[in-house]
């Protein structure tokens, strides 16, 4: 099983890479998805974070109020790193249980879709890195597009993150999302040959064929040896 790490900064273009890879049939753990679960009503991190933060971060509902919040830790680096620590083993547990759930279904090539895969230090998992570069202008244009938030609050989220600059000379491979849609779909192709290269040996192993190989081999083994032996007890 091959586990590919994607990354980049906050609004780089990791989601539309995600899209991308899903439309050519490779299955995509959202990690922003699975830190949405684990912080539904009535769950382990839930609780933990509510008890840490108080009941002014929820909404009528019982929900997360997910902008208070975040207005909260994306302005105060303690709060930030306090969030950060109560919900890393629920989402660690959260994409572990995903990858069990892809690698069951027989998938080889599963793409870990992490902002956070370098400061959480989930990329000794991952092989290879795929970092989503962006310069910081277009960043800042599209983050501010996207969450039709103010300039203020758009950096302080980028400035939230490990810098991009660094974050792509720790990468295998990049992709530089500086030009238009039609762009990244051409850096795309050359990326999906490489991720889609046939597995190593270790990767072969560790996929569901490969474990099922060692287990029928161990079987087939077991038996004839026990032929042996029984014949020479005769
Ligand atoms: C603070 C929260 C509630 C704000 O929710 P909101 O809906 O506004 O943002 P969303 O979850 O869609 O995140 C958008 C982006 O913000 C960035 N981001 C999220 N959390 C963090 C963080 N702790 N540090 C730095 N950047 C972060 C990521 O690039 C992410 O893609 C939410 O981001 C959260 O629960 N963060 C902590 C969990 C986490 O670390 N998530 C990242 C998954 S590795
Ligand atoms: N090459 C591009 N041209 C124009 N718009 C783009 C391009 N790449 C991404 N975008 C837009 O920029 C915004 C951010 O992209 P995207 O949501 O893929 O980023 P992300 O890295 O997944 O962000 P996050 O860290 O918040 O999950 C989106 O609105 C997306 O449509």
């Amino acid at each position: 099983m091959r586990l590919v790490g994607l990354t980049g900064g906050i609004a780089s273009g990791k989601s539309t890479v995600s899209n991308l890879f899903k439309a050519h049939g490779i299955p995509v753990v959202d990690a922003d998805i699975v830190a949405r679960d684990v912080l539904k009503k009535g769950t382990g991190g839930w609780k933990k974070v509510v008890a840490a933060f108080g009941e002014e971060i929820l909404q009528p509902d019982g929900e997360i109020d997910r902008p208070r919040l975040g207005q909260i830790v994306f302005t105060d680096p303690g709060k930030r790193q306090l969030l950060n620590r109560l919900m890393a083993p629920y989402i660690s547990s959260g994409i572990l249980w995903q990858i069990f759930k892809l690698w069951m279904k027989g998938f080889k090539v599963i793409v870990l879709d992490i902002p956070l895969l370098f400061e959480a230090k989930m990329d000794k998992w991952t092989k290879p890195i795929i970092v989503v570069w962006v310069d910081p202008e277009t960043q800042l244009r599209h983050l501010m597009a996207r969450d039709r938030s103010s300039e203020e609050e758009a950096r302080n989220r980028i400035n939230a993150q490990m810098s991009l600059d660094l974050k792509r000379s720790k990468a295998d491979i990049v992709i530089t999302n500086t030009g238009s849609l039609d762009e990244l779909n051409e850096e795309f192709r050359r990326v999906l040959f490489e991720v889609t290269r046939p597995l190593t040996w270790t990767e072969f192993w560790l996929s569901r064929q490969g474990a099922l190989s060692v287990l029928v081999s161990i079987i087939v083994g077991v038996v004839f040896c026990r032929k042996i032996f029984g014949s020479h007890d005769l």
